[in-house]
């Protein structure tokens, strides 16, 4: 549904100066699937959204979208696409529903389909309640989600949603996801969004693509992203801080081990496999004659995926990225 070969952005930010915002981008999501596009801060996210969506033209490489070419078939993407960009597409003074319809007048929907639609969508997203009030008497977390019904007005089998969920408190983040996968399952809609939140990306994206100063770094699922790049943290607390080093060593006789460390009484390893492991290094303790106070297998995180690529934490704020030279930037 969304193909992407050497998808290259560039911005010229001063006179022979330019941002290299999205270097050859290649990217490849099938119909129905739900990615989530996640990096820090300036990582070239919503430029590339914003290609995809046919709203900024690539300087280099192709991308095409519903089986049409961003760059020469804009008006046949638009047709198959919702964008739900970072600011609040409705106005302030409609009824809900009207905005709907009217929605549905814009991309050319008759009279009867636009309003059966309408209702269609207010059923999904839970705002039949809410449908005669205006829109600027809506919670923030009741916006989204009419901004979600805005974009799949024409029913786009494509929808493209920036940071749908920042600036909304927890609760409402969780509710504004059910009603995502509930699209997805009621009509089979493919979803690439993009979000800061890892916890996010990791419990309800099938699929993640990190993104850093413009390059994709990782594209898999979230499972085997933690369970390739970091591991699981398994951690042992020896009853006699004197047992640690033993305690280390027979934990590679329990199991697939990378980077074993001791610190005090406390032993940490990391395993691709930690719930496995735990049990097998615990009965080869007891045999050993090795007490041991405490232990604990804590599954990685999309963070320790970051760290371990980057070096750095995607929790840190990233700075902006270099400018450089059109040299620079050929180069
Ligand atoms: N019109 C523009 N002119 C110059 N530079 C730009 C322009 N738009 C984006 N940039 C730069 O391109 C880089 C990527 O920006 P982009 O908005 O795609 O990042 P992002 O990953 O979406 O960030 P955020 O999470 O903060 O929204 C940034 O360094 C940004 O400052």
């Amino acid at each position: 549904m969304i193909h992407t070969d050497g998808l290259t952005k560039w911005f010229k930010v001063t006179r022979g100066e330019y941002v290299h915002a999205v270097r050859a981008i290649d990217l490849s999501v099938g119909e129905g699937e739900l990615a989530a596009v996640l990096g820090p801060n300036g990582a070239g996210k919503s430029t590339t959204l914003r290609m995809l969506t046919t709203l900024l033209e690539p300087s280099e490489g192709r991308a095409t979208v519903a089986g049409h070419d961003v760059r020469s078939a804009r008006a046949a993407v638009r047709q198959r696409i919702g964008y739900i960009g970072q600011g609040n597409g409705a106005g302030h003074y409609q009824r809900v529903r009207d905005e709907l319809v009217v929605q549905g007048y814009a991309y050319g929907l008759r009279r009867r389909e636009a309003h059966r639609r309408a209702d269609e969508l207010l059923d999904t997203l839970q705002l039949t309640e809410l449908a005669k009030r205006t829109v600027a008497t809506l919670s923030g977390g009741q916006r989204r989600r009419l901004d979600i019904a805005l974009g799949l007005m024409h029913a786009p089998p494509v929808l493209f949603l920036d940071e749908p969920s920042t600036g909304l408190d927890p609760q409402n983040r969780a509710n504004l996801w059910e009603h995502v996968l509930a699209v997805r399952e009621q009509f089979g809609t493919t979803l690439l969004l993009t979000t800061h939140y890892l916890d996010e990306a990791d419990a309800m994206a099938e699929r993640v693509v990190i993104i850093d100063h413009g390059r994709i770094i990782a594209d898999d699922t979230s499972e085997r992203l933690k369970a390739g790049l970091a591991g699981d943290r398994v951690s042992v607390v020896a009853a006699d801080p004197e047992d640690a080093a033993r305690v280390a060593e027979l934990a590679v006789t329990a199991g697939e081990v990378h980077e074993a460390s001791t610190d005090g009484p406390v032993v940490t390893v990391r395993a691709p496999e930690g719930r496995a492991l735990l049990p097998a290094w615990l009965r080869t303790l007891d045999a050993e004659g090795l007490k041991v106070s405490s232990a604990d297998v804590a599954r990685p995180t999309l963070d320790d995926v970051f760290l371990s690529l980057t070096g750095r934490s995607l929790r840190e704020e990233a700075g902006d990225l270099p400018v450089a030279t059109p040299e620079q930037v050929a180069a």
